[in-house]
């Protein structure tokens, strides 16, 4: 059953066009993997798909609604959630911490705020939460460390934990494996394959096909702003071997 779609995405940087028609299809439950070489449009794709860029043309479809052009934070509550490296300020956060800023808490509403008790039984929800999602993580034991003092995988374990404090339906992840050591990046996608067993699908950008290819179920070959290959399932290692893919990487410059 298909989740996301979009429909001729196209998206200009003033004159220049860095997504000219785009269209892509994403299965509920499965995995998505978006590559292409530097400056092929991939994060604009996904930042037009979460909500952070605007499309001036075409139309993005979540479950079937019309989600075009909708801000980060109701797409949130659609479920469609994106994952973001840990910036600075929530490095000095412990990992609990960090996980509890991805849920918003009630308590930020003045109206609710003064019902104490509801607001007392939902924290204690979310903290609960939070050490039921650490603890699928395996890092419930990093809970009172500080984010800062991880490894990269392991702060790359903690903004999926992030983003799954928000219930989603689909993550978004550009590189979540980037600069992760490779046994802590198959580890990364155990758990996205765990997770997606769940019934999470994911919509993932990333370099590294050598590690990743195994977790696919899907491939999109993004240059120049258009989708070039695509394939699903056993059709992926015939995407890759694609002449067109091929020479666009040797030509390219592919990290
Ligand atoms: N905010 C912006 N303003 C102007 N040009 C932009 C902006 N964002 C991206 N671009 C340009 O759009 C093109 C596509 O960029 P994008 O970041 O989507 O590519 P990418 O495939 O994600 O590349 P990479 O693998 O390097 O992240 C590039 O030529 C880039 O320079």
């Amino acid at each position: 059953m298909e989740i996301l779609r979009t429909e001729n995405i196209v998206k200009y940087f003033g004159e220049f066009k860095a997504l000219d028609g785009v269209s892509i299809s994403v299965e509920k439950g499965e995995l998505t993997l978006i590559i292409g070489p530097n400056g092929s449009g991939k994060s604009t794709l996904i930042n037009v798909i979460t909500g952070f860029l605007k499309a001036d043309e075409g139309r993005v479809y979540f479950e079937n609604r019309d989600v075009t052009n909708k801000e980060p934070n109701e797409l949130y509550h659609y479920g469609i959630v994106r994952t973001f490296q840990t910036p600075q300020p929530l490095k000095a956060l412990t990992v609990l911490e960090n996980l509890l800023i991805g849920e918003i808490s009630p308590g930020e509403n003045p109206l609710k705020a003064l019902m104490y008790k509801t607001w007392i039984n939902k924290e204690e929800e979310m903290v609960e939460k939070a050490f039921d999602i650490l603890e699928f993580l395996k890092l419930s034991h990093l809970y009172d460390r500080k984010a800062g003092s991880l490894s990269g995988g392991q702060m790359k374990l903690v903004e999926i934990g992030r983003a799954l404090m928000t219930n989603p339906k689909l993550i978004v992840m550009d590189e979540p494996i980037a600069g992760v050591a490779p046994g802590l990046a198959h580890d990364i996608f155990n758990h996205i394959l765990e997770l997606k067993k769940k019934g999470i699908t994911f919509l993932v950008i990333e370099h590294r096909l050598d590690i990743v290819l195994r977790y696919i179920d899907h491939l999109y070959v993004m240059f120049n702003g258009k989708i070039i290959a695509e394939g699903k399932g056993k059709e992926v290692e015939e995407v890759i071997k694609d002449p067109k893919v091929v020479e666009i990487y040797m030509g390219g410059s592919y990290d």
